[in-house]
């Protein structure tokens, strides 16, 4: 159970952010292209991507620690693209925590206030209240040394809202945390973003983490921003390849559009082919995108049409059984659920998939 708040919660100021035709370069590395972002006051936004697509670079940018060739940052309605960090309301909380570990909790929460020269009384009401916010008061004489990477992190966390920003930018928190520690973690997180209703940004190469704690993520590769959305919206109507491989486990069928208007058809191989829906919005280099629990096999689902294939392999994974599917020269997979009794597909075995034009996406390459 969460300990009880004996200090009211530091009054927030949420404000919205606004990047507007951003562009970076280290010197002939292009890392940011023309990024475009509006993220709500209050809201838990995400910067999801691969390794060196530019997460971080766009979170430095945003708490003034980069600057940009081109562009603005908007926060609160204020282009505070020329401040330096230190006045831009924003705190940051980085990868590595960088706590004073000749200092104690204590100090070191209250060490940016100090800096601000806050009157005594109010930097030790901060603190207690900071330190009541993240759970740690009982740990506020210890060094930082002589905590867990559970309990830095909080600490780290503690001192960057106990100034009372306006946003939060979190620097991959959770990636110092073992696996157990990362999910309590990360709910400890959204919690306390939750509580205090302070725009946080929140840069992440783990697809769980940011599906799990934010509101809207933006997806990121090469310095480009592929899609914004809900975690539900990425996975379900990814708006290309890139985005739908990220996120979740991706079929991908490629194919030739032949025919025109209701005659179109998706021409897989010689012999295995697909009526295309009259109503499909396909680009001309599409392919066909499906998630592994989105088709059924041996059963038509309706509206669609079955592709002949052949199971290559089974895993069993509890709650459900994953098939290899080789399908004239591409393997894909299929999750079906298990229920005990069920009767599993042998290896070998021709078999039919069937995906209803419902769960089909036609996405570029
Ligand atoms: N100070 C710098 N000088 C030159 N190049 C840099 C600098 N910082 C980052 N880069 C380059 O910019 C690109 C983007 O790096 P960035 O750290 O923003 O990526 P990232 O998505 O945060 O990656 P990671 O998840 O590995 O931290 C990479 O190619 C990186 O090598």
């Amino acid at each position: 159970m969460a300990a009880p708040i004996p200090h009211p919660a530091p009054r927030t100021r949420a404000a919205g952010v606004r990047v507007e035709g951003v562009n970076l370069s280290y010197g002939t590395n292009h890392v940011l292209k023309d990024v475009n972002l509006e993220i709500r006051p209050g809201e838990f936004f995400a910067f999801l991507g691969p390794s060196g697509c530019g997460k971080t670079t766009l979170l430095r940018l945003i708490a003034g620690f980069n600057q940009a060739d081109t562009g603005s940052v908007i926060v609160g309605g204020e282009d505070i693209s020329g401040l330096p960090p230190w006045k831009r309301d924003v705190g940051m909380v980085f990868q590595s925590y960088a706590l004073w570990p000749h200092m104690t909790v204590r100090r070191n929460v209250a060490f940016g206030l100090e800096e601000r020269k806050l009157p005594r009384q109010e930097i030790e009401a901060r603190v207690e209240r900071a330190l009541d916010l993240v759970g740690l008061r009982h740990l506020a004489e210890r060094r930082p040394s002589q905590l867990s990477g559970g309990q830095q992190q909080r600490v780290a966390v503690a001192r960057t809202v106990a100034v009372e920003p306006k946003v939060l930018l979190l620097d991959e928190p959770l990636s110092n945390l073992d696996a157990k520690m990362r999910v309590q973690v990360r709910r400890e997180l959204r919690d306390l973003q939750q509580r205090l209703g302070i725009t946080t940004i929140f840069v992440t190469h783990d697809q769980e983490e940011a599906n799990t704690i934010c509101d809207r993520i933006a997806v990121m590769s090469d310095g480009v921003v592929q899609q914004v959305g809900t975690p539900m919206e990425l996975y379900e109507r990814p708006a290309n390849l890139f985005v739908a491989n990220f996120l979740g486990t991706a079929n991908i069928l490629e194919g030739r559009i032949q025919g025109q208007g209701p005659d179109r058809i998706f021409n897989i191989e010689d012999g295995i082919v697909l009526p295309i829906p009259p109503d499909a919005v396909v680009p001309a280099d599409a392919k066909l995108v499906f998630r592994p629990q989105d088709a059924a096999l041996d059963r038509v689902e309706t509206g669609a049409v079955p592709l002949p294939g052949t199971i290559a392999h089974r895993e069993f994974l509890g709650s459900s059984v994953r098939y290899g599917i080789q399908i004239g020269g591409t393997e894909i997979v299929v999750d079906t659920p298990f229920q005990s009794g069920n009767v599993l597909h042998e290896p070998g075995r021709p078999i039919t998939v069937s995906v209803s034009p419902r769960s089909a996406l036609w996405l570029a390459s």
